[in-house]
């Protein structure tokens, strides 16, 4: 009886290995469903583990998330090589933003967040079963991109508490993800919070992933991935009508950055 499972679980296990070697589309889809599982189980199981270790919805959690979500890169073959970590020890709070191309960002975040930092998420997020749950508990700022208005008094509510609460907040400029190895234009919700806050921008950039990973292509294999934490850039003294020109340098050296990290020769003419 269990020798029978047993060879039944050979041949499953076989004929998968030879359906990813065969066709590039099934390997993309049996790996992107693998991801989507190892999210759904690690949140189901951590999400007890943080209502016992720290009671409720706080920034806490993200350590204990961050510690489970580190150990995912193993099952890809995925490396990340950093830089600059020490451009995160700015006192206090301070906004990061990031350079966003896939779901498989949540594996770069995790590498590198610092701690009391919390991320600005699409809500619909909140209802991806036990990864909404998770997420929810590591104290994410839900906004919903569908209205502007509402949006920004979220952001603007953040802009006051994160002095107080001395977090950090994690803001993807780009408003979306994007896997073409250049950058969207910035959307100005980051920098908007870092003036009314007065807090230093901090820039990170992820190498792009489209040597080892295409969604249009059915690409994903193992891979290595650069990171560099950029130096922050100060805030004080700005007013909203410098947020233009806060976007505009942080847009032009997270660009230059992302081709010199990703070994792609920058176009000075095809610029924003
Ligand atoms: C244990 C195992 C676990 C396994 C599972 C893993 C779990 C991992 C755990 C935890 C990690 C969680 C990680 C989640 C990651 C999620 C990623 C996402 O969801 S990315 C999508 C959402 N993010 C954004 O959209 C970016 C933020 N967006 C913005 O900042 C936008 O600016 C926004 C939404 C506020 C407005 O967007 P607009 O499309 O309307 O565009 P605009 O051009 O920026 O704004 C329009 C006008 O409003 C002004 N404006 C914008 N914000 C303002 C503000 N705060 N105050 C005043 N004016 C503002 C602007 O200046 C602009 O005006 P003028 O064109 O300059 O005249
Ligand atoms: C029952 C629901 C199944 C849920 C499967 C879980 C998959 C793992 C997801 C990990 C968190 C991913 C966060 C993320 O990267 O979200 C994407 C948005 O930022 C950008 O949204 P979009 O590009 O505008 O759609």
């Amino acid at each position: 009886m269990e020798l029978g499972w047993l060879l039944w679980g050979a041949a499953v296990l076989l004929l998968l290995h030879v359906l990813m070697g065969l066709s590039p589309a099934v390997n993309f889809a049996l790996r992107i469903g693998f991801y989507s599982f190892l999210c759904l189980l690690a949140s189901a199981l951590t999400a007890p583990v943080c209502l016992l270790v720290n009671g409720g919805r706080t920034v806490k959690n993200m350590r204990i998330i961050r510690a489970v979500v580190r150990t995912f890169k193993y099952f890809f073959g995925l490396r990340f090589e950093v830089k600059g970590l020490e451009n995160f020890k700015v006192e206090g709070p301070a906004i990061i933003v990031s350079n966003h191309q896939s779901i498989l960002d949540m594996m770069g975040l995790m590498e590198i967040l610092p701690d009391n930092c919390v991320q600005v998420a699409k809500k619909e997020l909140m209802y991806a079963g036990t990864v909404g749950l998770i997420i929810y508990l590591g104290g994410v700022i839900f906004i919903n991109r569908k209205s502007t208005t509402d949006a920004k008094m979220v952001m603007a509510e953040v802009a006051k508490s994160m002095t107080a609460d001395n977090v950090k907040v994690w803001v993807y400029p780009e408003g979306t993800r994007n896997c073409t190895g250049d950058l969207l234009p910035f959307k100005k919700g980051a920098f908007h919070i870092a003036v009314q806050a007065q807090v230093p921008v901090i820039p990170v950039v992820y190498s792009s992933f489209t040597s080892f990973y295409n969604p249009k292509t059915k690409l994903f294999t193992s891979g290595k991935i650069k990171v560099e934490v950029l130096p922050p850039i100060e805030t004080k003294g700005l007013t909203s009508d410098d947020v233009s020109d806060l976007t505009d340098r942080c847009f032009h050296t997270m660009r230059e950055t992302l081709f010199r990290l990703s070994g792609r020769p920058s176009e000075s003419k095809k610029s924003s």
